[in-house]
Parts: C-alpha cells; sequence; structure tokens
C-alpha cells in the first residue's frame, strides 16, 4: 500500500540577494544582482503511514517549516519529490488542499480586520463545509477551547494564545486527512495545551488523521508522537522511535530513592565499590538522584535494596528536554 506522505530527497535553497549599503551598490545591485544561497532543506527522504502521527523536531532554523511549507504546497522545491494524499502538494490541486490543513503558530491564516465568526465563515464557505457540521464543529471546539467570547473580536485584537485556538478551530473545519501542524500550541496556557493534545489523541483515532507535527514544547512531542523526524542544519538526521533517540543520545537511567534515617551514608563512591560507575545529581537529605548506565541499572538497583533499607525507589528515562537540548546545543547527529 502507498505510504500516505512520501519525500524523496527534497531539498529546498533560498537564493537572497546581496546588498551591500551605499546608493552606488544599490543601482549596481539593481544590473548586476548578486545572490547568496541557504540550503535550507537539504536530500530529506522520509515516507509516513495513514494516521500516523510524527513529531518534526529540530533546533532554530533547522528547516522544519520549509519542509512544510513544500509539504502543503506553499513552496516548490529546489529538487527533490513528494507525495501526500496521492498528489504532488506544489501543484496545488483543488483535491488536496480539501485534504490538508497547514496551521502555522507564527503566522495567521485569519484576516486582520475580520472577526473570529466571520473568518470562521469565510473557511466554511472556501471549504464548502455543510451548516450542520460547521455548527457541530464550532459548538464542540468552541466549548473545549472556551472562545465563546472571542467570536466577535477582531483577529489583530486576539493575544497570541486566543489566536492560537482559533487557528486551531479554523484548521480542523473541513476535516483534512493530513494535517500540518507548526508550532500550534504557540502561547497557549498549560490547560489549553492539554486540551489539545487530548482532542488531537481523539481525532486521530476516530478519523486516522496523518498528522506532522513541529513544537518546541517536547510534551506536545511526546504525549502525541511515538515516532520523531529530527532535522539539524536541513538535513534529516534521526527518523525513528522517541524512545530509541534518548538510549542513543543518553544511555542512560535515572534511579530515584529515599532512604529509612537508619542507613549506611549513600554516595556515587559506595556504588563504585561494587564497580558500577554512577554519578550523583541530587542529593538531598534522604532523598537521592543518581544516573547510572542503562546496562548498570539492574546490578545497581540490586545493591542498593539489598544494602539499604528505602522507603521510595523509582527508575526512569532522563528527561527528553535534557536529550533534546543535549542534540540541539552539540549538533550530535544520531
Ligand atoms: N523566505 C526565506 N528566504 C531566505 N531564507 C529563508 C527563508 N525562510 C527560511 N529561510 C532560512 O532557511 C533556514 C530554515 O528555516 P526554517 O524556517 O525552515 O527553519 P525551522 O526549523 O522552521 O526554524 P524555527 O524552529 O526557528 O521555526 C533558516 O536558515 C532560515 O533563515
Amino acid at each position: 500500500m502507498a505510504y500516505h506522505i512520501e519525500a524523496n530527497g527534497l531539498s529546498k535553497t533560498y537564493r537572497i540577494p546581496v546588498r551591500e549599503a551605499g546608493l552606488r551598490s544599490a543601482f549596481g545591485s539593481l544590473f548586476r544582482p548578486q545572490f547568496n544561497e541557504v540550503k535550507a532543506v537539504d536530500e530529506v527522504s522520509f515516507a509516513i503511514e495513514r494516521g500516523e502521527m510524527v513529531g518534526f523536531i529540530g533546533p532554530n532554523g533547522a528547516g522544519k517549516t520549509t519542509t512544510l511549507k513544500m509539504l502543503s504546497g506553499l513552496l516548490y522545491p529546489t529538487s527533490g519529490s513528494a507525495t501526500a494524499a496521492g498528489f504532488t502538494p506544489w501543484q496545488r490541486k483543488p483535491q488536496y488542499l480539501k485534504k490538508i490543513s497547514m496551521l502555522m503558530g507564527n503566522r495567521s491564516q485569519m484576516q486582520w480586520n475580520n472577526t473570529v465568526y466571520d473568518t470562521m465563515h469565510i473557511f466554511k464557505e472556501i471549504y464548502g463545509v455543510p451548516t450542520a457540521d460547521f455548527k457541530r464543529h464550532l459548538a464542540e471546539l468552541g466549548d473545549m477551547f472556551d472562545v465563546g467570547k472571542l467570536m466577535q473580536k477582531r483577529a489583530r485584537n486576539l493575544s497570541l494564545g486566543e489566536r492560537s485556538k482559533c487557528e486551531f478551530i479554523v484548521t480542523l473545519l473541513h476535516k483534512p486527512e493530513i494535517l500540518y501542524l507548526d508550532e500550534p500550541t504557540l502561547g497557549m496556557d498549560v490547560t489549553m495545551q492539554l486540551r489539545l493534545r487530548q482532542y488531537m489523541k481523539e481525532y486521530n483515532q476516530k478519523f486516522g488523521t496523518t498528522v506532522i507535527l513541529t513544537s518546541h514544547y517536547m510534551s506536545d512531542i511526546t504525549s502525541l508522537c511515538s515516532r520523531v523526524m529530527l532535522i539539524n542544519g536541513g538535513h534529516l538526521v534521526y527518523d525513528g522511535k522517541l524512545s530509541s533517540l534518548t538510549d542513543k543520545i543518553t544511555p542512560y537511567r535515572i534511579i530515584k530513592l529515599t532512604l529509612e534515617e537508619e542507613n549506611p551514608p549513600l554516595s556515587p563512591e559506595s556504588l563504585q565499590i561494587d564497580g558500577i560507575p554512577a554519578e550523583w545529581i541530587e542529593n538531598s537529605g534522604n532523598e537521592h538522584t543518581l544516573r547510572v548506565k542503562k546496562e548498570d541499572v539492574v546490578r545497581a538497583s540490586g545493591m542498593l535494596m539489598s544494602r539499604y533499607i528505602l522507603i521510595d525507589f523509582g527508575i526512569a528515562d532522563p528527561p527528553i528536554e535534557s536529550v533534546i537540548d543535549t542534540i540541539y546545543a552539540e549538533g550530535i547527529t544520531v
């Protein structure tokens, strides 16, 4: 069966006109324009099944938005090919545009001077959404995101978070089968972020929608996507399970334990006696947090349980934020 979204060697190079200061060079550049080239996306290939929710992550300027713009048909690639729902996105066939939605958290699809309600009506007409469906959709999502009071406001007067909520409602209005979500929770408060994630989960299960999601809030990614694609400097450097990414970058586990009062002292050195290298992360009273290599977890746990009287004990993966921070900061290729 064909993939729902497929990209092969997708590349985009932007050409930026170079203008030096001064009238003479400004005049000269009219006749001999010079350009700098930025390879925003470089030979990116992937295949996504129908109904998958894939996190698309990478540091600022990595090429995420450019890739999504190509897939949604807003940009022509410089080279390479892609198909989505059986269409070539940049041909912008109306049948394709009706099947997809692109939400850019930092760019509004709403007309600045129109009220939210008018904008939603315009989108209803553009996509030919039946009135009954439109009303049901607004009632359901309007309540969930608490936008009733915003309906008569002009888009330009909305706060960032208010706008994000309205954009999300508009994005799903025509029940697209592919969603390109670029920072959908930008500016939303925590409650609204949670509601959006919950809604996306249910929506995906109900309609089998395929989603590519970028977000700098890792909780958006971890709660919705088991697969991530990591892009850095225009190159796709990882495509696989989120959990395997953690293992590759930080093959450690975090052990948290609380000791009874009556115990021999615990330090990384006391673990090292048993030949288990451990790193101290936190130590407050009887509560300790240690970092040990994945392969040493069982031995370290056994030793701790046999030698100490424990009140509480737990093993966890390192926080995904610290894994991602390591990748972004060190430019690691996975
Ligand atoms: N219209 C444009 N003209 C020239 N260069 C551009 C243009 N749009 C993006 N770029 C450059 O292309 C590269 C990739 O940008 P892109 O917006 O795709 O990154 P991103 O991963 O979405 O970043 P962020 O997380 O900051 O949104 C960057 O170097 C950016 O400066």
